[in-house]
């Protein structure tokens, strides 16, 4: 496999030279290699060659080979940090069921079959009766807490309230009575052609019953008649009120029949009606409903998934999605076709709403705007403002009812409170970011599920890549933990590791594993590919820069590393927050140098609990392991891999 060269800005530090060094961190071992080592460079004569490479020895005659890994290396300063930590139990489920929210049934059936369990998450326990009942929302709540169910199910569910429930309940009643009358006429047309049992001559005396109270009916409405004609009074009044209320029971029979055929798709009136329960019924050719304004890619595929999922049940309505790096022409002929809900990315919607004649905001209902602050951190503070601008201009408010809008996000900064300003109506504030909802948490606290355990290493630059590769070799040859993300903070360092460790990996053992990478400079046909595979798959390394940290859902993630360390420690968070998610259990890794360590104190100022991963930790796989058929030091095994790197990228 062809390796990119590292990138100048950090391929001196990432690939060590190879001199004839060889030393361990701690002062005696290290004294005592160095003695090693110059004892067997004595022995060794310098051939010519080797003057000419400035002296550096080859690896030739089965001699080891000794890089200077572990020499020239800065100290590695003393965290103090505890080892290991016990991850606590899980705190982001409230104990209610999505039942209990009397959403339609279809919808409940639908999200329990794909969460595999029916309980709320307390952000959506908190969030979804305020969303349900019509207000504008202010979402803040900690990562993978489920904030896109929060908003999705009021946007497509009915509301199933207690009379429309009885109604519902009279109409089946009556719907047995029907399907009893239709078997009684069946059995009546059996008796007709000859064929007499016993309950077959129940149903004559039902049918003959139901005979003669007809034509008592009729004659009732006769004299009625009669009786009005020649200006009798009493007879007339109670026949006549019979005669209405005869009439009124036919028509509430009716009434109910059409009732329960709307309701096999739909159900009631709803205090803020959900796209199933808009009248006239909505369909592709409605409009526009819904708009969820995304900042990625990757996040407006995923919450359009979601959205198709829960959709399933109600075949009239129509989800779409708009990114960049789609093709437009295509996007155009979606949209003429017609969409009710739409997730989009800021810059290519903004283009839509400019030059498309077929994406009209008039009917619009619901605004929903994602992860609000990375959305403005990703610079799309002005489409934001033009695309809610938009929205207020088109939207005829005297048809479409009042606009529903909700914002998430993971802080509630200056900039997300002037852009809820812009875009909400006295919102409810809803925080489901820390236990019992605590609205007095410090803004600058750091939030992350209590079951995630988290480790920092601090690595000297050299060795990094090393350590990295055996920290692979290690979890992702257990089949428990074998599905990783590791973030690098360049397209160029992604796409050099990806390439490296797919070409070095596989033959030390990890022949299934299936590397992948994502990054923002890759066709947009390859990100959704990666993307869409790495969802699906049980195992796997993505290797992929934060185009991968906000907001996407990658299942079974075991654990994330960080090769190179967040600018924020908000971005810590969101990185590690693609693991432990609804609940689950996951691990985070931070690979530091020594002048990174910085980032362990923001940490813990932050209130996060990180332990300790020491580099001999993280080594030791490869020590474990034989090279040439003998046990090796950790020195010795960590040398050898770094040079089968080298030697990779080299040839
Ligand atoms: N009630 C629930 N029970 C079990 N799993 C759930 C529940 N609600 C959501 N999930 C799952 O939790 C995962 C995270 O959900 P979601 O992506 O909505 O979280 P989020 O809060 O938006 O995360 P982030 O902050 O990373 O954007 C998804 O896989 C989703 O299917």
């Amino acid at each position: 496999m062809k390796v990119p060269k590292a990138p100048s800005s950090w391929g001196s530090s990432e690939t060590p030279s190879k001199s004839a060094v060889s030393t361990s961190a701690s002062p005696d071992s290290l004294q005592r290699k160095k003695d090693r080592l110059k004892a067997s460079l004595k022995k060794k004569k310098k051939s010519p060659e080797d003057k000419q490479d400035g002296g550096r020895p080859k690896p030739a005659d089965n001699k080891p080979f000794y890089a200077s890994l572990f020499s020239h290396n800065p100290e590695v300063p003393e965290l103090g940090l505890p080892e290991t930590s016990e991850p606590s139990q899980p705190d982001v489920f409230s104990g209610e069921n999505f039942s209990d929210l009397q959403l339609h049934p279809h919808l409940v059936a639908n999200v329990t079959k794909a969460l595999g369990g029916a309980e709320m998450t307390r952000v959506q326990q908190r969030a979804l009766p305020v969303v349900l009942a019509g207000g504008d929302c202010l979402v803040r709540s900690q990562t993978g807490s489920g904030k896109t169910l929060a908003y999705l199910l009021p946007v497509i569910q009915v509301d199933f309230g207690t009379a429309v429930a009885l109604l519902f309940a009279i109409s089946a009643l009556l719907w047995i009575a029907l399907i009893m009358s239709v078997l009684m006429l069946i059995a009546s047309a059996l008796l007709i052609y000859g064929v007499q049992t016993a309950s077959e001559c129940l149903v004559l005396t039902w049918m003959i019953l139901h005979g003669i109270m007809l034509t008592l009916s009729t004659i009732g409405n006769l004299y009625q008649l009669i009786a009005t004609i020649s200006n009798g009074f009493a007879v007339p009044i109670v026949l006549a009120v019979l005669s209405l209320l005869w009439v009124g029971v036919q028509w509430y029979w009716y009434a109910v029949v059409v009732f329960f055929y709307r309701s096999m798709g739909s159900a009631g009136e709803p205090a803020r009606k959900g796209l199933q329960a808009i009248e006239p019924p909505v369909t592709r050719e409605s409009g526009l409903y819904a708009l969820i304004v995304v900042p990625t890619r990757e996040l407006a595929l995923q919450t359009y998934n979601c959205a198709a999922q829960l959709m399933k049940a109600f075949v009239r309505l129509v989800p779409g999605y708009l990114t960049g790096g789609e093709k437009t022409l295509a996007e155009k002929r979606r949209l003429r076709r017609g969409l009710n809900l739409l997730v989009a990315t800021p810059g290519r919607l903004l283009a839509h709403i400019a030059s498309s004649r077929n994406l009209r905001l008039g009917a619009l209902r619901w605004l929903v705007l994602d992860e609000a602050d990375l959305l403005l951190d990703m610079g799309y503070e002005k489409h934001v403002r033009s695309i809610v601008e938009a929205v207020l201009e088109q939207r005829a408010p005297r048809t479409s009812g009042p606009l529903q809008t909700v914002l998430l996000s993971a802080t509630l900064d200056d900039r997300v409170q002037k852009l809820a300003g812009l875009s909400l109506t006295d919102p409810t504030f809803i925080d489901a970011s820390s236990d019992g909802g605590d609205t007095s948490r410090p803004e600058g606290e750091l939030v992350t599920p209590g079951q995630l355990r988290q480790f920092v290493a601090v690595v000297p630059a050299k060795l990094r890549m090393v350590a990295l590769a055996s920290f692979v070799l290690w979890k992702c040859s257990t089949r428990d933990e074998s599905k990783m993300i590791v973030f690098m903070n360049t397209n160029d360092m992604v796409d050099y590791h990806c390439a490296l460790f797919g070409a070095c990996l596989p033959g030390r053992g990890l022949t299934d594993l299936k590397i992948c990478k994502l990054h923002g400079n890759m066709p947009q046909t390859d990100r959704t590919g990666v993307f869409t595979e790495f969802r699906k798959a049980r195992s796997g390394l993505l290797i992929c820069t934060d185009v991968a940290a906000r907001g996407v859902d990658l299942p079974h993630v075991h654990w994330i590393v960080q090769y190179t360390p967040p600018c924020r420690s908000a971005d810590y968070v969101h990185r590690v927050g693609r693991t432990a998610r609804a609940g689950g259990t996951g691990a985070a890794l931070a690979l530091l140098t020594p002048a990174e360590t910085g980032l362990v104190e923001l940490l813990r100022e932050g209130g996060l609990s990180v332990s300790d991963m020491s580099l001999e930790t993280l080594l030791s796989p490869l020590a474990a392991s034989r090279a040439g058929g003998r046990p090796t030091s950790l020195e010795e095994a960590a040398t050898q891999l770094q040079l089968h790197m080298e030697e990779t990228v080299a040839h």
